[in-house]
């Protein structure tokens, strides 16, 4: 803990240096520093777990051990590679997401976001949020990630029942994960959300209903609601294929949808993304680039990204997608110095594309900001990002319910 406060401390030191060289440099590297593709969220990938959950199709891995100063030298390696490769002058956000990282050190955080506040902007207000899995003794370790450099945690609570907690193979009681929010809002307050999933084999809208009544006398300003996608591939899947369980009833699912909605909406909360609730302001703006299109760097096995990459001539955003097994990844970026398995070329309907889908899951719906991707010509360097702040309905999907409660409320990345 003491080494990631010192680190902390270092990540602010370097941030001021940083900062000062690049004001220094800034008239050389670019006439307006607060464009928007200078501007970009990070996104962070630690693939591995503790345990598969039966439910889960993300890149993750269980391993014998993990090759922790590897990895994190990696990691490293690979933001300042794409923070060159992106010409990108601002980091605006920070999500580290997985897998598991709160399996990772805090030394492995701080160290990450140290390199980036070396290499970029890092606004010492900035977003950086770590997804946390509830464990049955959290404090100190969610205190060396605050010491680290963390200032938002999304836990991965699920369910507030026992048993649905064993279907979903997790790992953790619902004692464990109250006792890991009430530390996480002890220790961020006011930047704790959960995820709490719905849908589930079996689950009836009524004690389902009963467990969000219930998670609202414990939850701080931020509820993701999930619905279950049945993934191919994972053990859940199996199991209801073969009888051994129902398969989720779709009805059911969009009936706890819209009440899940009405119950966060008396509480005062704002639905401001198909699948994402939140009050006193505490939306998550990381994923608020996402969904408005902005620029997002993706480091780690399977990240993606999106951005324009400052080549000679190059004006296109592109879809990044980086090797997904994590020793293959390694071994690219000891070579290249980025593991980025592909790169697509944005045309304009893909574009296009991006902005409706995105814009429509967002209580803003496609803005001026969002279609500029669209419209604003070459590489979309007029880009910014709307305020999250605005509050005027005009998309969410959510207003369809079957479109969003059987199909939309998951995140961004599948
Ligand atoms: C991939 S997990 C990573 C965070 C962390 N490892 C955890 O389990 O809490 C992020 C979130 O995605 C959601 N998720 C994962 N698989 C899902 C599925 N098949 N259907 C719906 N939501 C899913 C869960 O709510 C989970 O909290
Ligand atoms: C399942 S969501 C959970 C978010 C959580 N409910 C919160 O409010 O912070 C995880 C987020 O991580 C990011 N993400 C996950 N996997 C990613 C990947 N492979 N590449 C880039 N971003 C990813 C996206 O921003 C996504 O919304
Ligand atoms: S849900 Fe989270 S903990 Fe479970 S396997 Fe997926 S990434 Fe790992």
């Amino acid at each position: 803990m003491a080494l990631a406060g010192v680190r902390a401390r270092a990540w602010a030191a370097a941030a001021k240096i940083a900062q000062r060289q690049r004001r220094a440099e800034g008239a050389e590297r670019s006439r307006s520093p607060e464009s928007g593709s200078q501007r970009a969220a990070l996104y962070v990938h630690w693939p591995y777990c503790e345990k598969r959950c039966s439910y889960c199709n993300f890149n993750k891995y269980i391993p014998r051990g993990v090759e922790e100063a590897a990895m994190r030298s990696c990691l490293v390696t690979e933001a300042q590679t794409l923070l060159r490769l992106s010409g990108v002058q601002r980091v605006e956000s920070v999500f580290f997401g997985g897998g598991t990282p709160s399996l990772a050190s805090p030394h492995t955080v701080a160290a990450i976001l140290e390199a980036v506040a070396q290499a970029t902007h890092l606004p010492a207000d900035c977003e950086v949020t770590l997804e946390a899995n509830p464990t049955s003794a959290p404090g100190s370790r969610l205190s060396a990630f605050g010491a680290a450099g963390v200032n938002r945690l999304s836990i991965g609570l699920q369910s507030l029942n026992d048993t649905e907690l064993q279907l979903l193979g997790r790992t953790h009681s619902a004692s464990d994960a109250l006792q890991t929010l009430a530390e996480a809002r002890r220790l961020f307050p006011g930047r704790v959300s959960v995820d709490l999933m719905l849908g589930l084999p079996t689950q009836q809208v009524g004690p389902w209903l009963r467990q969000l009544k219930e998670l609202l006398h414990h939850c701080d300003d931020h509820v993701s609601l999930y619905q279950l996608t049945l993934e191919r591939g994972t053990t859940l899947f199996t199991q209801v294929q073969q009888g051994a369980l129902p398969a989720p009833d779709p009805d059911l699912a969009a009936e706890m949808y819209q009440e899940g909605r009405a119950v966060l909406r008396e509480a005062g909360f704002r639905q401001y993304e198909v699948s994402n609730f939140a009050r006193n302001g505490a939306l998550s703006t990381h994923n608020w680039t996402y969904w408005q299109c902005g620029q997002y760097l993706g480091i780690g096995p399977g990240a993606h990204g999106r951005f324009v990459p400052q080549e000679a001539g190059s004006h296109v955003r592109e879809a990044r997608i980086q090797t997904l097994e994590p020793d293959i990844w390694m071994k690219e970026v000891m070579l290249h110095g980025h593991g980025t398995r592909k790169r697509i070329p944005l045309g304009k309907l893909e574009l296009l594309e991006e902005v409706l889908a995105m814009g429509l899951r967002t209580d803003v719906g496609i803005t001026h900001q969002g279609s500029s991707v669209f419209l604003g010509g070459p590489g979309c360097a007029g880009l910014t990002v709307a305020d999250p702040a605005a509050s005027t309905p005009r998309g969410l999907a959510a207003e369809s319910p079957l479109l969003c409660a059987r199909r939309m409320t998951r995140c961004s990345c599948t």
